[in-house]
């Protein structure tokens, strides 16, 4: 069902806030996207009282928009944009606030950035590897938990880092929801699931729930969940990262020794032209590119097991090609692949035909010294 964007407007401009005028008429809506039943919009609150001020007319931003037949899941980011004079203390920043009315776990999330000549190892850490994507929506964060399930299952020592901060989706995708890390002393000690070790900031607050932070934060942030993690010994680190170019992608890229990124793409054009963005980036950052993997390559009828291929095929192949990149595997459209991400528990941990394409690409990548 498609989703007009006046209509979600509309309901915005329904909702009063405080200083007057509606979220709408106040300009306060950013970077609205609406994609596949999901809703996306950043609110720019001037400050971060602001922002806290907003928190009901959040709550009923997401109610109102959850009620527009088709919606099905609603992502609001609060921003406070950093001012000369209003510094809060570091660490005060981030506002995670927890589920279920338990105060959030003392770890500090959200402090500024340390100054750092240039990209250093993650201690205990042999390989990280960037997961990204062009454009949200392709898959990149169901690719990232299969993989990481697969590489696990193959022996390896894996574990995956949920940079996705604007909507971190790897504590539901790995059935974590509603477990908190703990800390010890200055170090935050991760999760673990299917045989990887876990952190998200997604960990650190409700599902859905938005985060207020602003762009020194939000690296400070991406360090600590780096540098202060006990990641223990391993053999390759997955980093989901958010969708397109930005913070996320420069601040791991010019903070870490990323090993290398793998892109994924859906075969649609659109796609594709952003997923070369995508690339170009990593050049720019001098992260080698390795290669390319094509989400929702073909659909298999589970009734008929007649393939059809709704949003084309061949096309990410095609398109490594032309870049004289590798190609690294294709994985099929299929509802259960969803649905086991929806259920907690990564198809690539279960056995089947989807399980094995997430199979032979982390073979592919064990066997290239990849992972
Ligand atoms: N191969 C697949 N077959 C069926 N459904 C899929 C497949 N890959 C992903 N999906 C579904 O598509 C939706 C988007 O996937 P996902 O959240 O992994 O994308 P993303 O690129 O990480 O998006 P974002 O960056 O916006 O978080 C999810 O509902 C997911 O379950």
């Amino acid at each position: 069902m498609t989703i007009s964007r006046e209509r979600v407007l509309s309901e915005l401009q329904q909702i009063a806030v405080p200083g007057g005028g509606n979220l709408v008429s106040a300009d306060l809506v950013r970077a609205l996207s609406i994609e596949n039943g999901t809703v996306r919009f950043v609110i720019e609150a001037a400050d971060a009282d602001a922002a806290r001020a907003m928190a009901p007319v959040e709550a009923e931003a997401e109610r109102r928009l959850r009620a527009i037949p088709g919606v099905e899941k609603v992502q609001i980011v609060m921003t406070a944009p950093a001012g000369p004079r209003r510094a809060p203390p570091a660490g005060a920043e981030v506002v995670a606030r927890s589920g279920q009315g338990e105060p959030p776990p003392s770890l500090k999330i959200g402090r500024h950035p340390t100054p750092q000549a240039g990209p250093a190892p993650v201690s205990g850490v042999a390989r990280i590897l960037a997961i990204g994507s062009g454009k949200g929506g392709v898959g990149k964060s169901t690719l990232t938990s299969n993989l990481a399930v697969a590489l696990a299952r193959a022996g390896r020592r894996v574990g995956l880092l949920d940079a996705d901060i604007y909507g971190p989706s790897q504590p539901r995708m790995l059935g974590l929801t509603g477990q908190r890390p703990t800390s010890e002393g200055d170090m935050i000690q991760p999760l673990h699931a299917h045989g990887v070790t876990v952190m998200s900031l997604g960990l650190m607050m409700k599902e859905g729930e938005a985060v207020v932070w602003r762009g020194p934060m939000l690296m400070g942030a991406l360090q600590q969940m780096l540098g202060q993690v006990n990641w223990g010994e391993l053999d390759v680190l997955l980093v989901d990262l958010p969708p397109g170019t930005g913070d996320v992608q420069l601040t791991l890229c010019q903070k870490a020794q990323v090993s290398g990124a793998i892109i994924v793409s859906t075969p649609q054009d659109v796609a594709l032209i952003d997923a070369r963005r995508a690339i170009d980036m990593f050049n720019k950052l001098k992260t080698p590119v390795l290669g390319l993997v094509e989400n929702m390559s073909t659909y298999i009828c589970p009734n008929c097991g007649h393939e059809a291929h709704l949003f084309g095929h061949g096309g990410v192949a095609a398109e490594a090609q032309q870049l004289g990149l590798p190609f690294l595997g294709e994985i099929p459209l299929n509802l259960e692949v969803r649905l086991a991400g929806d259920g907690g528990t990564p198809i690539a941990a279960t056995d089947g035909p989807v399980s094995d394409a997430f199979t032979r690409l982390a073979q592919r990548l064990i066997g290239g010294g990849m992972a």
